[in-house]
Order: C-alpha cells, then sequence, then structure tokens
C-alpha cells in the first residue's frame, strides 16, 4: 500500500489515460525494463509525450503476470493463469478497457450457490450462511452461530469503518500503526474488538480463503484481499475473450518499441545517462542500450538477479526494500472438459480446505454440450507450496480425486487435457504478487517506489495495490510522470 505520487488517485490518473502527459518537457531516451502492465502503460504514455522509448522484454511474450492460456486447449476456449477478475471500482483499468474498446462480461467470483468442502463436510453456501455450526468448528459458546463472515467483521468492524471515513493521509498513518499486526495476531488479541478463539480465526482463514498467509499484514490482507475480494459489494468483470487482450492492446502503438526475450542483467548508472545490458535468452547475446533514465517495471525478487553498477548508486534502503519485500506463491490449475457437466446440478463455484482450495467455474455459455475450460484449482500462500512437492501428473490426479467426490466419477471420462501454472517458478517474477508481512508497510513501505539517481522504478509492488491489475497502471502513470517532469 504506498502512493508517492504527487497525482490524486483516481482523478488525475484517469485525466492522464485519456488525455495524456502535460506538454512541455524535452524529449529524452528511455528504457523500460519489462512489457507488463506496468511497463506498457509507461511506456505508452511517454511515447505519446513524445520521448524515444526502448522496452526491454525478457519473455516471448508481452503482459507478464496478465497470462492468457489457450494451449492445449480447444481453438476459443482459455484459462487466465494469471490475473482473471477485475473489481469494478479499479477505475484505471477499466478507463484503459473503455479507451481500448474491449468487451467485458460479468465474473462470477461468489455466490449463494458456490459448493463449500471444508472438515469434509459438504454443503452449500447458502445452507451454510442459515446454518453456520454445520462445518463443526469446535467453536466457543459466543461464537457458535456465526458465519466466519460474522465473525471478522465483528472484530475488524471498528478498524474498518475507522479506515473506509479516513483521508488517504489518514489511512497511510493508520496502515503504518496497525502494520505490525499479522491478521492472526489481531484476530487473537484484538486492539479495538473482541479477540477471537483460535478455532474461530482458523474459521476465517478457511472459509475467507487466507489460511495460505494468516500471518501476513492485517492491514494488507483487509485492504487488499478480503476487501476487495470476499467483500459484498464488490463487482468482478473479465475481458471476453481473454485479459491478455488488455495488453495486447497497446502493442499496435508499440510494436516498434518493443524487443522481446531481451532478460536485462546489468544497469550501469553513470553521470550523464545509464545503460543497461540485456541478454538475448533464445541466442545467448549479449545486447547493451544507452539511455538518459531506466524504468525497472521488474518485480523486486527478480530485479536481484540484475547486476546494479555502482552498487551504491541505489541507497541501503532501497536495497533492503528490494531484498525484503515480500511475493507470494500462487498456483493455478486449468483442466479442459469434453462438456459443460457442471452446468446439470445447481451449484456455482468451490471453496475447500482441501490442497484445491477454489475453483471457479467458465462463464456460462449457451452451450453446454461444447468443451469449457474450468479453474479447477487456484491455491495461493503456503497452501500454493504443497504443490512443489509434486509433478504435474500427480498436481491433476489429486485435483480429479477432489473434483470426483463432488461431481462423481464422469470427470474423468469428461477430461480432455490440462495446465498448471505455478508462479514461483515463474523466472520473471518468482512469485505471484506483493503481499507485506507484519511491520513492513511501517519498514519499507516508503522505499519501494522512489527513485534511485537515473532509475525509477514501477510496478505492482510499488503501487497502492498490491497484487492487482490497477496497482500495476497505477505505478505505471506515476513513474511515467515522475521521468516525463524531470
Ligand atoms: C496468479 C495471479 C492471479 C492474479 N489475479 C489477479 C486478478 O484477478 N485481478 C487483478 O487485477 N490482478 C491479479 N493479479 C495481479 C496482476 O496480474 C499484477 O498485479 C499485474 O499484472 C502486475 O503487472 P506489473 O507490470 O507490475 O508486473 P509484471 O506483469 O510481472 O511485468 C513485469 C515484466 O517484466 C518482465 N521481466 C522480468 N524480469 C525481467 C528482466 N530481467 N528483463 C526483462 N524483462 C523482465 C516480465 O517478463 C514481465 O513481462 C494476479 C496475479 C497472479 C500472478
Ligand atoms: O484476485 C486475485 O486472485 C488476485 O490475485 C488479487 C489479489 C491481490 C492481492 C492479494 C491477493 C489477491
Amino acid at each position: 500500500m504506498n502512493n508517492s505520487s504527487s497525482l490524486s488517485y483516481p482523478e488525475d490518473m484517469i485525466h492522464i489515460i485519456q488525455d495524456g502527459l502535460q506538454a512541455g518537457s524535452a524529449p529524452k531516451k528511455l528504457i523500460i525494463i519489462g512489457a507488463g502492465m506496468a511497463g506498457l502503460v509507461a511506456g505508452s504514455l511517454l511515447k505519446k509525450a513524445g520521448h524515444q522509448v526502448t522496452i526491454l522484454e525478457g519473455n516471448s511474450r508481452l503482459g507478464g503476470r496478465v497470462f492468457t492460456v489457450r494451449q492445449p486447449f480447444t481453438q476459443g476456449n482459455y484459462l487466465d493463469v494469471g490475473a482473471m477478475r477485475i473489481p469494478g471500482n479499479h477505475l484505471l483499468t477499466h478507463t484503459y478497457i473503455k479507451q481500448f474498446d474491449l468487451p467485458i462480461n460479468k465474473f462470477l467470483n461468489s455466490s449463494s450457490k458456490d459448493l463449500i468442502f471444508v472438515n469434509d463436510i459438504l454443503t452449500t453456501r447458502e445452507y451454510y450462511e442459515e446454518h453456520p455450526d454445520i462445518l463443526n468448528f469446535p467453536l466457543n459458546e459466543s461464537e457458535e452461530g456465526k458465519t466466519a463472515s460474522t465473525l471478522f467483521l465483528e472484530a475488524v468492524g471498528y478498524f474498518l469503518t475507522l479506515y473506509k471515513n479516513s483521508s488517504p493521509e489518514e489511512q497511510k498513518q493508520l496502515r503504518k500503526e496497525y502494520s505490525r499486526y499479522s491478521m492472526g495476531e489481531y484476530l487473537r488479541h484484538n486492539p479495538l474488538g473482541p479477540s477471537l478463539s483460535e478455532t474461530a480465526v482458523r474459521k476465517i482463514n478457511v472459509l475467507l480463503g487466507i489460511e495460505g498467509f494468516p500471518e501476513f499484514s492485517f492491514v494488507d490482507i483487509l485492504t487488499d484481499i478480503i476487501y476487495p475480494i470476499f467483500g459484498d459489494e464488490t463487482k468482478f468483470f473479465e475481458i471476453t475473450g481473454g485479459n491478455d487482450r488488455l495488453p495486447y492492446s497497446f502493442y499496435p502503438q508499440l510494436k516498434d518499441n518493443i524487443y522481446f526475450n531481451q532478460k536485462v542483467v546489468k544497469i550501469t548508472q553513470f553521470d550523464q545517462g545509464v545503460s543497461v545490458e540485456s541478454t538475448d535468452t533464445r541466442t545467448k547475446q549479449k545486447w547493451c542500450w544507452q539511455a538518459d533514465y531506466v524504468i525497472s517495471s521488474v518485480p523486486y525478487t527478480a530485479f536481484q538477479f540484475m547486476e546494479v553498477d555502482p552498487y551504491n548508486s541505489i541507497s541501503f534502503n532501497k536495497w533492503k526494500a528490494i531484498r525484503e519485500l515480500t511475493i507470494v506463491p500462487a498456483v493455478k490449475v486449468g483442466i479442459e472438459f469434453k462438456t459443460r457437466f457442471w452446468e446439470k446440478y445447481p451449484y456455482d463455484n468451490l471453496l475447500t480446505d482441501l490442497p484445491l482450495r477454489f475453483m471457479y467455474l467458465p462463464r456460462a455459455s449457451a452451450d453446454p454440450s461444447q468443451p469449457a475450460v474450468m479453474l479447477a484449482s487456484y491455491s495461493w500462500g503456503q497452501n500454493a507450496l504443497l504443490f512443489n512437492s509434486l509433478k504435474k501428473d500427480q498436481i491433476i490426479d489429486e485435483i480429479m480425486q477432489t473434483l470426483s467426490k463432488i461431481y462423481g466419477e464422469q470427470v474423468y471420462e469428461q477430461y480432455v487435457s490440462s495446465v498448471v501454472f505455478n508462479w514461483s517458478a515463474n523466472p520473471f517474477s518468482a512469485g505471484c504478487f506483493t503481499l507485506f508481512t507484519p511491520g513492513q508497510s511501517r519498514d519499507i513501505e516508503e522505499n519501494l517506489a522512489t527513485p534511485e539517481g537515473r532509475l525509477h522504478f514501477a510496478g505492482e509492488h510499488t503501487s497502492s495495490f498490491h497484487g492487482w491489475i490497477e496497482g500495476a497502471v497505477e505505478s505505471g502513470i506515476r513513474v511515467a510522470h515522475e521521468v516525463h517532469n524531470r
């Protein structure tokens, strides 16, 4: 959670998306490392403003953690193994979606028809919400008869109200003041409300999907995950045809500026400029690029594989932030089935405490007899680490076994193909998204977005929206404004 920009969110930033950066700055020679959403937004704005932009992308595709997988699925089928849902109130992202005239449809995030399979009890969200004790969590008497959401809101309600009614500056102070709490610690030893039993904390962790990182920052989890993802009022959307249509919408403007398969390995700063060394990942040939300024949109995990010369052209506190910032793991499993057999049943998505964790159905189709791809498993945090121990076919076996407990043996007959994407094994991010551990908002947040000499930094990890496309877009606008106005 960090917004070091002088630009207001979202007003000033929407204005820049729509009208560009203010004229007047002398053209500069710029290198942008990374063609994910942050790098593409920065490159697009800076090119429009007359600067000479070169974008070096280590991968063979653009989009980074917006990644729509289409192979080996049937023509027209796909799975977003990265960003899959866009909250309706992520206005920067929606401004670009509108600017590129991209079609969107509602993303089925959760409903009363969701299945819950926890403590070996299979029920629906509707039945669970009417009978919260159906899941057999051995709670204290005062906690019985309450859903996880009720227990959670009773515990954090006072803080949430305080936070929602605070100005951005006051929110920044609240984040720092409560930065030292993990979610688990806050719920067990609540400074602003009723403390909960270990069992109640577990019920919340499982039912609100944070079982994977309960010891991460209370504030980051609350504002980045629970409030947006599990809050009742958030509406979600996806881009029809795959979310990668958003990053690829920048390609016509930037196609002559992007160099693919160029993995940056060294950044050298000197008085009058910067040089960047990249290795062509196909030929191993080394290339050297010169610029006035460089923007790195690379996650700080992957950034650590780069050499910076002189080393102390990056301050001690910046290196501390780069090396200490946490990124959480995530694994997504997509399975294509011959038909949408699930549409025979009155159920939607699935939440479980089994290794599968979350299953999301694809949006409904007019023709259930056609093959379709299910997000058969989505796990994050330490839950995702379980899958590091398995080979792909073992992961698929595990997921199919769980699905067969719900839909019966037909799942095996219906199976067509599958994809497993483990973000910790991705050399360009070494993880899924940023999430503060307790104290990091207080200790390193202010150093995440700050430039160092001629080296500027963008990316979701430097933004106010860790783990969202919105954060990447916000950082791209912020950094473009910074460099344009030097
Ligand atoms: C599993 C998963 C689920 C998600 N779900 C959602 C969601 O539902 N909704 C949502 O809004 N957001 C979601 N996100 C987060 C969202 O995808 C990211 O916040 C956003 O895409 C990050 O963009 P970025 O430009 O900051 O970084 P990236 O997309 O990581 O871009 C960085 C780029 O730098 C490149 N690169 C890295 N190292 C080098 C190097 N040495 N040299 C050259 N290039 C390099 C990478 O290849 C990449 O293209 C999810 C992310 C993941 C992984
Ligand atoms: O919607 C998702 O699946 C995301 O990854 C968004 C997100 C952002 C921050 C923390 C956890 C999930």
